[in-house]
């Protein structure tokens, strides 16, 4: 038997420190800072995406739960360190010196942060996260939040669409053999329990999360027996009161009646057939046919299930169709997110502390485009709401500044685009998580962020709802902070003659 961890990629890498997950880049920056003496100096970061997914009007926020796990774990251990001092440069120096891999050992999270919470409806350049603290720190964090944030936001943010497409129908999901990975797999099947669906088939999901299995039998438990017939009385021997039949193996509407037959024995045992399954074909068709013969023959509760690459889209169309569906089964589109597979998240630097400790002196990353250029400051996202809960504007703006009587937001991306603020509900989105590396937030329950996600998703718009072309919740920056941002920017880029 092998101990040589590269045999055995999955059970090493969970039952070590998780503080190497992260990209080269942040721990040579790291020493960089450290080298310069500049590892203490106080930075802000924010991790915002730029664009909603899916072409969509808005993202369900999550992956707090995740990353709030991985700083309080965040410690260097004495493996990690061994693999770092094993590191050489080109010219086959130490790419880390002792002294420096003594200071990660030593080291301790001692960050704030302060997060949206996971199920609140969240749009474009707005911070899901700020984290403040020694530069050195809130640099190393960058690629470890991202990778959390981003998949689960992704994947959140697709259940809550297929949720609406569904409407009240059963959804579950049924991705794991097509994830991206065993972690893809139950990370996704996390985010889309949060998102809305309602159980999965991944069973250690709930063992860990406490999310409800369910699930059907395969096409190959039909054809371990000589006929259809048999392995459905079979199924139902071993499950008489949980029985979902696959009826397309061979016949789908022969599979339909073949079932009748044995849920009328199993009615006349006292048991009741659960549900049929769909799995290929027409199944707006089928499920229609299907319908008829299990109400004709005395089966109204009789559960329709469908599976086959589906998604939000072809929900919407099999319901538009008249589709019977009463359960709808999601595996490769949900938790591949296979329209948009990854969630773009960045994590930009906003501010540093004065060298002279004087204050702040706020930070722009300058792009081509208005829409990728970042947004100084240490942000919070306000949220104005009308008196029934309804989100009408979300206003960025900077804490370390006074905000002004009158508010206007302005576009980031198109300054012409003002709305005064006259609203005085408010929430603010980000809530502190962390203070100077201690946990200082209560994290709600798995439970309790799906139901915020459907409150919230809820509470928005149906015109930001809608997948064709939603309308653009409005997210503006005070505009005294956007005024700001302008003159950083004017400062910043060179102004070359014509
Ligand atoms: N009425 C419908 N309208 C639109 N799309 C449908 C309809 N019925 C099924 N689909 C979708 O069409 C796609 C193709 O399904 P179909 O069963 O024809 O092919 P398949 O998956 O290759 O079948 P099989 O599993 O038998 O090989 C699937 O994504 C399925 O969900
Ligand atoms: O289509 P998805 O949305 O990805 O949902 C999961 C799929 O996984 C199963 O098919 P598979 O062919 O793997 O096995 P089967 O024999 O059970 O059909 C199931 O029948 C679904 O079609
Ligand atoms: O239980 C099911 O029906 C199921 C589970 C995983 C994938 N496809 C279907």
């Amino acid at each position: 038997m092998s101990s040589n961890p590269e045999n055995a990629p999955l059970s090493s890498l969970y039952s070590s420190s998780l503080s190497l997950v992260t990209d080269l880049y942040q721990l040579t920056m790291s020493y960089g800072y450290w080298k310069q003496g500049l590892q203490d100096r106080e930075a802000v970061f924010h991790l915002y995406f730029r664009r909603p997914p899916f072409n969509g009007g808005y993202a369900v926020c999550a992956g707090l739960a995740y990353a709030t796990d991985w700083l309080q774990n965040l410690r260097f251990s004495a493996e990690d360190l061994r693999y770092l001092a094993s590191l050489r440069g080109s010219k086959n120096v130490p790419l880390f010196p002792q002294e420096f891999l003594d200071y990660l050992r030593d080291l301790r999270f001692t960050c704030d942060v302060d997060a949206i919470a996971e199920g609140t409806v969240v749009f474009a350049n707005e911070p899901l996260m700020r984290i403040k603290g020694p530069l050195l720190q809130v640099q190393l964090l960058e690629t470890a939040l991202l990778t959390l944030v981003n998949f689960q936001t992704l994947i959140a943010t697709k259940a809550a669409r297929i949720r609406e497409a569904a409407g009240d129908d059963q959804v579950l999901e049924f991705g794991l053999r097509r994830a991206q990975g065993f972690d893809g797999g139950l990370g996704a099947s996390r985010a889309a329990y949060l998102g809305g669906v309602d159980g999965t088939s991944n069973v250690l999901a709930g063992l860990r999360f406490g999310i409800p299995v369910r699930g059907t039998h395969a096409h190959s438990w039909v054809m371990s027996f000589e006929q259809e017939e048999q392995a459905f009385e079979a199924y139902a021997a071993a499950f008489p009161d949980d029985s979902v039949f696959l009826v397309d193996t061979y016949d789908t509407l022969e599979g339909v009646r073949r079932a009748i037959s044995v849920a009328r024995r199993m009615r006349a045992n006292g048991h009741e057939l659960g549900g049929i399954r769909l799995d290929s074909g027409d199944l707006a068709y089928l499920s229609r046919e299907a319908r008829a013969l299990l109400n004709e023959a005395g089966f109204p509760n009789t559960r329709i299930v469908a599976s086959n690459d589906l998604d939000e889209n072809l929900i919407t169309s099999l319901k538009q169709q008249g589709a019977q569906i009463d359960t709808w089964g999601i595996g490769t589109k949900l938790v591949t997110a296979y329209d948009q597979p990854a969630l773009g998240g960045v994590y930009k630097l906003a501010a540093l502390r004065k060298a002279d400790d004087s204050g702040w002196e706020y930070t722009v990353k300058i792009s081509e485009q208005l829409a990728k250029t970042s947004i100084p400051g240490i942000l919070q996202v306000r949220r104005y709401e009308t008196e029934k809960g309804q989100p009408r504007a979300d206003m960025l703006y900077n804490t370390a500044e006074p905000l002004p009587a009158d508010l206007t937001i302005v576009d980031p991306v198109d300054p012409t685009r003002r709305r005064p603020i006259r609203s005085t509900q408010f929430r603010e989105l980000l809530e502190p998580v962390f203070r100077q590396g201690k946990l200082v937030a209560e994290l709600p329950t798995l439970q309790e962020s799906r139901a915020k996600a459907q409150r919230e998703v809820a509470s928005l718009d149906p015109s930001i709802r809608r997948f064709l072309n939603p309308h653009v919740y409005p997210v503006g920056l005070e505009e005294s902070l956007n005024t700001f941002r302008t003159n950083l920017i004017l400062e910043k880029r060179p102004q070359r003659p014509a």
